[in-house]
């Protein structure tokens, strides 16, 4: 008998056998307890969920969702996100992944999504289908005794002003949306935090038993308006009878930059910590430079992150802010050839127009390579020295740059 590829939602056993699916796929242990899997039932979004079934066994899965993912300038697009991609090591090499997200990004696309987003468990698996890398993650490690910051300070600063108080996850649930809200506009590369987002990382919902309670840390301005928040563990750790514990960020963002480097001052003020941990960080997030100690702070993990897929590229295109005037042909080559074709950009600061065109290309690139210029990951000019954007007329990938300059690296906060 051939494999079976079908949606799993609507059928209890189809989506128990893509849970345990999704497991192996991904070499976790693939018992779910009868509660775990009621729990995925009621809360997780199974209709663009796909299995590939040999008899019951489910030997591939794949899901999509809709999701906002903020671009340049501070408007947010349609994204159709992919994730749980797994091909059991029984069947994989046979053209499962392929048959899956090709008939999902044709289904986006006829939907009217303006990208397609995923994080690459491995960077060769996406290229093929039109992705290209478009933010880059980096993890740090902060010896606090070598940051050189005055333990006796108060923090906040006084002279800055406001507050710093801790919140149960209750009133995280409660203030935390609102101020995700508004720090998202600011930071091309973030993705929405749906409702299940906060009820998981306040163990409203727990999908994992080994879930433990987190800090969580509210920054609140001078007149009291909450700007930033931070959640970390710390484990209990004691070397030669002195406290020797790490702490571990799971989440640090801020509304304004006084907020972020005070939750910063914060978390490496607090007693019995010697080292904080963070993943996913921005690639210029405020560490190292806002240390006294600069060296203090060591890179542990650097690589790229979310990975992008045009769908719609005038959408794409006008979506995004622009800091200066101009106009630029691109010529995109398309693997699947969902959005081959030249486009005629017209940006300013005041908003931007992009339509087909038969005018002649300034640059040839194809979709990976744009999804690595769109949110401000890397210039047209370095990807032109990479070889993987032509520059068809003089001078146009400077051109690019000019246009598509951004003040800041992309950075996705989250795991999805
Ligand atoms: C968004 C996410 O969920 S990321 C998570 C991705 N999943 C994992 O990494 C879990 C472990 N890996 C797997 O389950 C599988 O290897 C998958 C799902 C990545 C790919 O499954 P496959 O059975 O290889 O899919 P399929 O047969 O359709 O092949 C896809 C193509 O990608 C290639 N490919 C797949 N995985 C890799 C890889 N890790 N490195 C290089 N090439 C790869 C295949 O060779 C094939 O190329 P071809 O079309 O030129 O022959």
């Amino acid at each position: 008998m051939g494999v079976d590829i079908r949606v799993v939602d609507g059928n209890v056993a189809d989506s128990d056998a893509w849970y345990r699916g999704l497991h192996h796929g991904f070499t976790l242990p693939p018992a779910f307890t009868e509660e775990e899997l009621a729990l995925r039932r009621a809360r997780i979004d199974l209709r663009r969920a796909w299995g590939a079934f040999d008899q019951d066994r489910c030997v591939a899965t794949y899901r999509s969702f809709d999701q906002r993912l903020t671009v340049p300038g501070g408007r947010d697009v349609a994204a159709n996100a992919i994730t749980a991609v797994t091909v059991s090591a029984t069947h994989r090499r046979r053209g499962l992944l392929t048959r899956m997200i090709t008939s999902d990004l044709a289904e986006a696309k006829e939907r009217g999504d303006t990208v397609a987003t995923l994080v690459a468990a491995e960077y060769p698996i996406y290229g093929r289908y039109g992705f290209g890398p478009a933010t880059s993650t980096t993890a740090w490690e902060v010896d606090r005794l070598r940051a050189g910051l005055d333990r006796r300070a108060p923090v906040p600063d006084p002279a800055e002003g406001g507050s710093i108080e801790f919140l149960d996850g209750a009133e995280v649930r409660k203030l935390g949306p609102e101020l995700y809200e508004r720090f998202r506009p600011g930071c091309p590369g973030a993705i929405d935090r749906p409702a299940l987002w906060w009820d998981r990382a306040t163990g409203e919902v727990r999908m994992t038993p080994s879930w433990t309670e987190p800090f969580h840390a509210l920054h609140r301005d001078a007149d009291g308006i909450p700007q930033g928040m931070v959640t970390f563990r710390a484990d209990t750790r004691w070397t030669n009878g002195m406290p020797d514990e790490t702490a571990t960020v799971a989440s640090l963002f801020a509304v304004t930059p006084a907020a972020e480097r005070a939750l910063w001052h914060f978390l490496l003020s607090v007693d019995w910590v010697t080292r904080v941990k963070a993943d996913h960080r921005a690639p210029d997030d405020l560490l190292p430079d806002l240390l006294p100690d600069p060296r203090a702070a060591a890179v542990t993990d650097q690589a790229d992150f979310l990975w992008l897929r045009p769908l719609d590229i005038p959408a794409m295109l006008t979506a995004r802010g622009y800091p200066a005037e101009g106009e630029l042909v691109l010529r995109v080559d398309d693997p699947l050839g969902l959005t081959a074709g030249s486009y005629l950009l017209t940006a300013s600061p005041q908003g931007a127009d992009c339509v087909p065109t038969s005018r002649p290309a300034d640059l040839t690139l194809g979709t990976g390579a744009l999804a690595t210029l769109y949110l401000g990951e890397r210039s047209a000019g370095r990807l032109a020295r990479l070889g993987r954007l032509t520059e068809e007329r003089p001078g146009a990938a400077a051109r690019a740059d000019l246009l598509f300059h951004t003040p800041r690296r992309p950075w996705l906060p989250d795991i999805f």
